[in-house]
C-alpha cells in the first residue's frame, strides 16, 4: 500500500481543490491563532464540507493544547475525521479529547532522541481509548515565540528505527517535495505530513509544489 499524504494548513479553497485534485489523503486545517494558517471554526467548516463534496480525503482539525469549549466546538461545527493535538497534551487529556469528540486522535510527539520515541507509545495504550496513531515531528526551537510545529524543521529520521513494527505512525517536519521520498525510504512511515515545504511563503499553499510532494510520495517506497 502507498504512503498516505496529509497536506496540512489549508486556508483556502484554491489550495484545498489543489491538495484534492493532486491525491491528497488527508486534509489539515489549523486552529491556533498564532499560526500563519490558522482558520476560524466557520472557515473550517466551510473548507470540511468542500472537501466532503470532492470526496476522497480525511480532514484533520489541528488544534494545540484546546479547552473542552474548542473540542467541542469543533466536534459540532466542523465534524472532522481526526483531531490532530499537538501542544503539550499528555495522556490523560489525550483520552479525555477522544471522549469529548468522539473522534480519533492522531497525536504528534516532538522527537529529540530515541527516548522520546519510545516513551511516545503511552499515547496509544490501552487499545484505542487515547490516540488512534502518532506522529512523530522535529521539536520546535526553544524560543518561547515559536511555533509547537509548521517551522520546516527535520529531525534524524534514523530516531525512529525504534517505532518500526510497533505501530504504524504519520511522520512530519521539515518534509519537502524533494526529500519526501528519502523519508518514506528509510522510516517506513504511514503517512507524511507537510505544511511549510509546499508552501511560497508561511501561510501561502503552492500548488506545483503540492502536486511536486504527491508525486514523489506515491512513488517511493520502504527501502
Ligand atoms: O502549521 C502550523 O502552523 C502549525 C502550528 C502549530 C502546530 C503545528 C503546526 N503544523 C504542523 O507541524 C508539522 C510540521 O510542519 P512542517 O511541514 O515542518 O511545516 C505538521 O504536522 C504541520 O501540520
Amino acid at each position: 500500500m502507498s504512503t498516505r499524504v496529509k497536506i496540512c494548513g489549508i486556508r483556502t479553497s484554491d489550495a484545498l481543490d489543489a491538495a484534492l485534485d493532486a491525491g491528497a489523503d488527508l486534509i489539515g486545517l489549523v486552529l491556533y491563532p498564532k499560526s500563519p494558517r490558522n482558520v476560524s471554526l466557520d472557515e473550517a467548516a466551510a473548507l470540511t464540507l468542500r472537501a466532503r463534496h470532492h470526496g476522497g480525503a480525511d480532514v484533520v482539525t489541528l488544534l494545540v493544547d484546546p479547552d473542552d469549549a474548542l473540542v467541542e466546538a469543533v466536534a459540532e461545527k466542523i465534524k472532522p475525521d481526526l483531531i490532530q493535538l499537538h501542544g503539550h497534551e499528555m495522556t490523560a487529556r489525550v483520552e479525555a479529547v477522544r471522549e469529548l469528540s468522539g473522534l480519533r486522535i492522531l497525536k504528534a510527539v516532538p522527537v529529540g532522541d530515541a527516548e522520546d520515541v519510545a516513551a511516545a507509545f503511552d499515547y496509544l495504550k490501552p487499545n484505542g481509548t487515547r490516540a488512534q496513531m502518532l506522529l512523530f515531528d522535529a521539536k520546535p526551537p526553544a524560543d518561547p515565540g515559536s511555533l509547537p510545529g509548521g517551522n520546516g524543521l527535520t529531525f534524524d529520521w534514523r530516531i525512529l528505527e525504534a517505532a518500526k513494527g510497533r505501530a504504524p505512525f504519520a511522520l512530519a517536519g521539515g518534509l519537502t517535495p524533494e526529500n519526501v521520498a528519502a523519508a518514506i525510504a528509510l522510516t517506513g512511515a504511514a503517512i507524511v505530513d507537510v505544511s511549510s515545504g509546499v508552501e511560497s511563503r508561511p501561510g501561502e499553499k503552492d500548488p506545483e509544489r503540492i502536486r511536486r510532494f504527491l508525486k514523489a510520495a506515491k512513488v517511493a517506497k520502504e527501502a
